[in-house]
């Protein structure tokens, strides 16, 4: 595909949505359908990586209220900390294979939030990855029976 054409392509993808964050702006996002979740923010880092060695597309999961129009919520507590993932609505289509991919598992309790947003859009999870698994805190235990795929176990 030539550069104008690619162009032209990713003109396709950017979607506005009104009065987000707050009224009067026309919010422009540019995004798509995926089956590679990443967790902000951290996991930007890396999703996106994989997503395109794989040929597959990015998912932005994000803390709440970064994501225009509808999205599924779901709270969780961190190893230091409570906060709020979200994901849009039609980010991943029902009976999708996922792949969620993070920096880092601590507590597990972020990429349990993860899973749970998957289930909500009753997406299949086939494994969560992370670069660095810290072992003590026995992150793996908690996502049972999702698979848990670490490069370092620390
Ligand atoms: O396994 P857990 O106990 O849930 O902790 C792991 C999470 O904590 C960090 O993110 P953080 O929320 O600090 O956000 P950041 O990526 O924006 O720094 C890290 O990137 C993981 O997402
Ligand atoms: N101990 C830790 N180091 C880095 N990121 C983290 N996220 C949660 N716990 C963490």
């Amino acid at each position: 595909m030539d550069t104008e054409s690619k162009l032209q392509l990713i003109k396709t993808h950017i979607r506005a949505f009104p009065d987000f964050p707050k009224e009067g702006i026309l919010f422009r996002f540019c995004s798509d359908g995926g089956s590679v979740p990443g967790l902000d923010a951290r996991g930007f880092l890396f999703g996106p990586l994989l997503a395109q060695r794989l040929g597959l597309g990015f998912v932005l999961v994000r803390k709440k209220g970064k994501l225009p129009g509808p999205t599924v919520s779901v709270s969780y507590e961190l190893e230091y900390g409570k906060s709020d993932a979200e994901v849009q609505e039609d980010a991943v289509a029902a009976g999708q294979k996922v792949l969620i991919i993070d920096d880092l598992l601590a507590t597990g309790g972020t990429m349990f939030a993860a899973c749970e947003l998957m289930r909500k859009l009753q997406a299949q999870v086939l494994g969560c990855m992370v670069v660095v698994e810290l072992k003590d805190l026995n992150g793996v235990d908690r996502l049972k029976p999702h698979k848990v795929f670490s490069l370092i176990q620390y």
